[in-house]
C-alpha cells in the first residue's frame, strides 16, 4: 500500500466484514455500525474465506456457532495465510463459560462481544479495535515502506519471506522472484540530475505497484535502483509473464532517457521459481534471479531471463 493511502486513513474509511448464519444478527449489527464504518455482510465461513480471498478487511465481526463451518475454524484458516493472518476478530457469542472464553482466545481473536447485544459496548469495541488497527497500520508502514519509492523496503523482504516459505511448504505451491533494476540508471542520474532520478523511480513503482494484479504480490525496493517482486503461487512459466508485464508497463510510461539504447526509460528483469519438493533454500532462488539479471543485462537490458538449473546447481541462463 502507498504512503498516503496509510497515512490519510481514518475510522470511516476502515472496513469490516460481519459473519453470521442468521440474516435478523447481520442486519442488527449491520445497523449498529454502519454508521462509524463501512460494513460487508456474508452468512457463512466458506463465503468469509471467499471474501477475504479477494479483500482485506480491517476488522471482522464473527459468529462463532455456524453450520458447515464455525467461527474458530475460519480463524484458524485465516491465521495460516500469511498475508490474512493479521486481521484482527471480534468473536460475537452467545456462550460464556469459561471454556467457551478459553476457546475464543484460543482461536486468536482480539477480542468478543454476548449476545444479546449490548449496542453501545459493540460500538465501543469496535471502534477501539479499528483506532488501534489504523495506528498499527502506520506504525508497520514506518518500518516497512521505503520513502522514496512507496514501495516495500529490505525489512518487510526479511518479515514477509520466511512467512511465505512456512505457507508454500504447506499449501505446497511454488513461489517465484523477479529481480529487476533501472537499465543505464547511472547515465539518467547524470544527464537529469539526482531528483529526476528519484522522481523517475518513484513513477516506475507506483506504475509496477498498480499493474500487479494479485493482493499476495509484493513489490520491494531492495536497494538503489533495483527491485524484487514477490509471486506466491506462481510457477516460473506465471513469473514470466509477469515479467514481461513490467517490462511494458515500464516502457509505456514512456519517460524520456537520451543516454539509453531506446531513448526511454527500461528495466531488465532476472526470474526464478522455488518449487515446493526441491529443498533449495530462498536464498538459493534470490541468486539464481541475480544471476539471470546479470545475464538480462548481457543480451542487451530490456529483457527478461528465466533461470534454469543445471547439475551441481550450475544455473545457467534460459532464453
Ligand atoms: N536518483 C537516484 N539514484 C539512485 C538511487 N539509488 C541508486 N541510484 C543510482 O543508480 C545508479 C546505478 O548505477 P549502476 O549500478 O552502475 O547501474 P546502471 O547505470 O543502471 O547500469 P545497468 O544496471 O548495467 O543498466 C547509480 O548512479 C546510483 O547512484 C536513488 O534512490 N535515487
Amino acid at each position: 500500500m502507498f504512503i498516503e493511502q496509510v497515512n490519510k486513513r481514518t475510522l470511516s474509511d476502515c472496513h469490516l466484514l460481519i459473519v453470521d448464519d442468521q440474516a435478523s444478527s447481520r442486519m442488527i449489527l449491520e445497523g449498529l455500525l454502519d454508521e462509524m464504518v463501512s460494513c460487508t455482510s456474508v452468512s457463512s465461513g466458506a463465503a468469509a474465506l471467499a471474501y477475504c480471498e479477494e479483500n482485506t478487511p480491517d476488522l471482522i465481526l464473527m459468529d462463532v456457532y455456524m453450520p458447515d463451518m464455525d467461527g474458530h475454524q475460519v480463524a484458524k484458516a485465516l491465521r495460516e495465510n500469511p498475508s490474512k493472518s493479521d486481521i484482527p476478530i471480534i468473536f460475537v457469542t452467545a456462550t460464556t463459560s469459561d471454556e467457551a472464553q478459553s476457546k475464543c482466545w484460543n482461536s486468536g481473536c482480539v477480542d468478543f462481544v454476548t449476545k444479546p447485544i449490548n449496542a453501545c459496548t459493540l460500538q465501543n469495541r469496535v471502534k477501539a479495535h479499528l483506532n488501534h488497527k489504523l495506528k498499527n497500520d502506520l506504525l508497520e508502514n514506518l518500518i516497512y515502506i521505503d520513502r522514496l519509492t512507496g514501495a516495500y523496503n529490505r525489512h518487510y523482504l526479511e518479515d514477509y519471506l520466511p512467512r511465505l516459505m512456512k505457507d508454500g511448504k504447506r499449501s505446497h505451491n511454488p513461489l517465484s522472484l523477479v529481480l529487476f533494476d533501472v537499465d543505464d540508471f547511472k547515465r539518467f542520474n547524470d544527464r537529469y540530475g539526482h531528483m529526476e532520478g528519484d522522481s523517475c523511480l518513484w513513477r516506475l513503482s507506483k506504475a509496477i505497484n498498480d499493474s500487479l494484479l494479485r493482493p499476495m504480490d509484493k513489490l520491494v525496493r531492495v536497494g538503489g535502483e533495483e527491485f524484487l517482486v514477490i509471486l506466491p503461487s506462481t510457477d516460473k512459466k506465471g513469473a514470466k509473464l509477469v515479467a514481461n508485464r513490467l517490462l511494458e508497463t515500464v516502457f509505456n510510461l514512456n519517460i524520456p532517457h537520451a543516454d539509453s539504447n531506446l531513448a526511454r526509460v527500461t528495466i531488465s528483469a532476472g526470474v526464478a521459481t522455488k518449487n515446493p519438493d526441491d529443498n533449495k533454500t530462498i536464498d538459493f532462488t534470490m541468486l539464481q534471479a541475480d544471476k539471470s539479471l546479470y545475464a538480462a543485462k548481457g543480451q542487451g537490458r530490456n529483457c527478461v531471463v528465466s533461470s534454469v538449473e543445471k547439475a551441481h546447481n550450475v544455473m545457467e541462463p534460459e532464453i
